[in-house]
Formats: structure tokens, sequence, C-alpha cells
């Protein structure tokens, strides 16, 4: 049996007031599991990244339950909050940027130190994680002005990592990178989901999708449909086509 990370009762979340209200996500029950590479998909303006910002406690929901772990994180207040992402979650969201004045390792060390682990094999582990997203040494003691989109973001993204989060919470993580940099991102989180981290990916990108094992389709604020894929082996063709029938069969 799956080990449940997140469960959610009833999740609504509406944007605006009066006439201009919106309802984006509409008495939503899901389950996320410990050992799954799940992923997001819809049509734009679905609700996917609002139901990712809900889910990982960066934004509140109208009403609803949302028990991470075996906490109900929507009763927390902004520091306990805090706290709690900072132990258990990463973040690779677009609008998360590194901080201007400390260079790309300061950054993420500074990441990775807050939350009191050995530095030692902090330092190690963000080397080794740069080193993969194809961030050379020459690079690390820049800072982020000086570095492209694209470096900036496989950055964030060692930074989100590198605490070895439980849960890695990631909106269209390869959006600004091009297609050999983002293959190389789409590894480290493959690599990460296979030693045990929970991956929650919202994409448009077939090719991101295509490492999930799971892929939960929103429509219309609703869950469409759920597609399991099995486990991610590069390559495999049937695994492709069931995710491009499955996204037939959603209007996709
Ligand atoms: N802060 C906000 N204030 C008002 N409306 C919002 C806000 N955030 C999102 N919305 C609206 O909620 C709906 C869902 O937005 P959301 O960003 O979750 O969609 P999405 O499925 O991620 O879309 P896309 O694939 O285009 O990124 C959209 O109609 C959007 O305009």
């Amino acid at each position: 049996m799956k080990n449940t990370v997140i469960k959610t009762e009833r999740l609504c979340k509406y944007f605006g007031t009066g006439a201009q209200q919106q309802q984006v996500l509409k008495d939503l029950d899901i389950e996320i599991y410990q050992d799954d590479f799940t992923v997001i998909m819809g049509s734009s303006g679905a609700g996917k990244s609002t139901l990712l910002y809900a889910l990982s406690g960066m934004d509140q929901p109208t009403s609803g339950q949302i028990h991470f772990f075996d906490t109900e994180i929507e009763q927390m207040d902004n520091d306990k909050l805090a706290i709690f992402r900072r132990e258990h979650c990463g973040f690779v969201f677009q609008q998360m940027f590194l901080l201007d004045n400390m260079s790309i390792l300061d950054n993420i060390l500074a990441a990775g130190l807050l939350t009191g682990k050995d530095k030692r094999a902090i330092v190690t582990y963000a080397k080794e994680l740069l080193g993969k997203v194809g961030l050379t040494e020459k690079i690390w003691r820049k800072f982020p002005a000086q570095l492209s989109g694209g470096e900036n973001q496989r950055a964030a993204i060692v930074r989100a990592l590198v605490n070895r989060p439980q849960v890695v919470f990631a909106d269209e993580p390869t959006g600004a990178l091009n297609s050999a940099s983002g293959r190389a991102v789409l590894d480290v989180l493959t690599e990460v989901h296979q030693s045990g981290q929970s991956i929650i990916m919202v994409t448009h990108d077939l090719v991101s999708a295509r490492r999930g094992n799971r892929i939960l389709y929103i429509r219309d604020g609703v869950i469409g449909g759920v597609c399991e894929l099995g486990k991610y082996v590069s390559g495999d063709r049937q695994r492709h086509d069931k995710l491009l029938s499955f996204l037939a069969e959603m209007g996709w």
C-alpha cells in the first residue's frame, strides 16, 4: 500500500469578490503518495499552479483541509508554516529568485545551512548537484546578475534540492531551459525521486511529464482523470503512448 504525503478534503480556492469572483479549485479530494513522481497537467487556466501553491502551503485555500503527513497545514500560522516548509519541502517555482547580493554557491549553501544539517555534507551535495545540472565551478562564485536566466533557474533548482527535502514542488522547472539543460534537470529530479523523495510537478511539456509515474489531469478546477504510468524508463515507447492516449482522452 502506498503512503500518503498530502491529502486534501473538499479543497476550494476562489479569487476575486462579488460578480468578479472565480472558483478555481472545486471541492478537490486528492491524495499524493510518498513514492510517486506526480505530474499535474491540464489546459491553461485550469488551476494547476493554484493547486500546487495550495498543496505546498505557499497559498491559503479558501476552504477545505490539507493534511501534510499528519499536520493540517491550512491551520498553521505563517511562522510555523515557514519552518514546516523549510524542514520538509523544496520549491522550484518560476518566481523564486536567488538573492542578488550573494554568489550562486552561497545562495545554495544558505538554504542548506538554515536547516542545521552537517555543513560539509551540504557543501559536497551542493557541488555534486551543480555539476549534474551543468553549472561548472567557474560560475559558482558569480552573482545572479552575472548569469543567464537558464543558469539562474538551474541554480534555483539546486537550491531547492540541497536539503534533500521529502517533497519537491516544481512548477514548469524546465520552462526557461534549452533541451540539454532541461534534460539535465529532469535527470536530477528523476534521480532524487528514485532515491525516495516525492516530486509534484506542474508541466505542459510532454518530455517532462513522461518522467512522472502518476499524472493528474485538472479540468476546470476538478480532477478530470488520473493516469498511472509506472516507473520511468528512458525510451519506453509504451509509456509514451499510454500518456498520449490519456491526454487525448482528457481533451488536452
Ligand atoms: N492571484 C490571482 N488572482 C486572481 N486570479 C488568479 C490568481 N491566480 C490565478 N488566478 C486565476 O485562476 C485561474 C487558474 O490559474 P492557474 O495559474 O492556477 O492556472 P494554470 O492551470 O496553472 O494555467 P497555466 O497553464 O496557464 O499556467 C486563472 O483563470 C487565473 O487567471
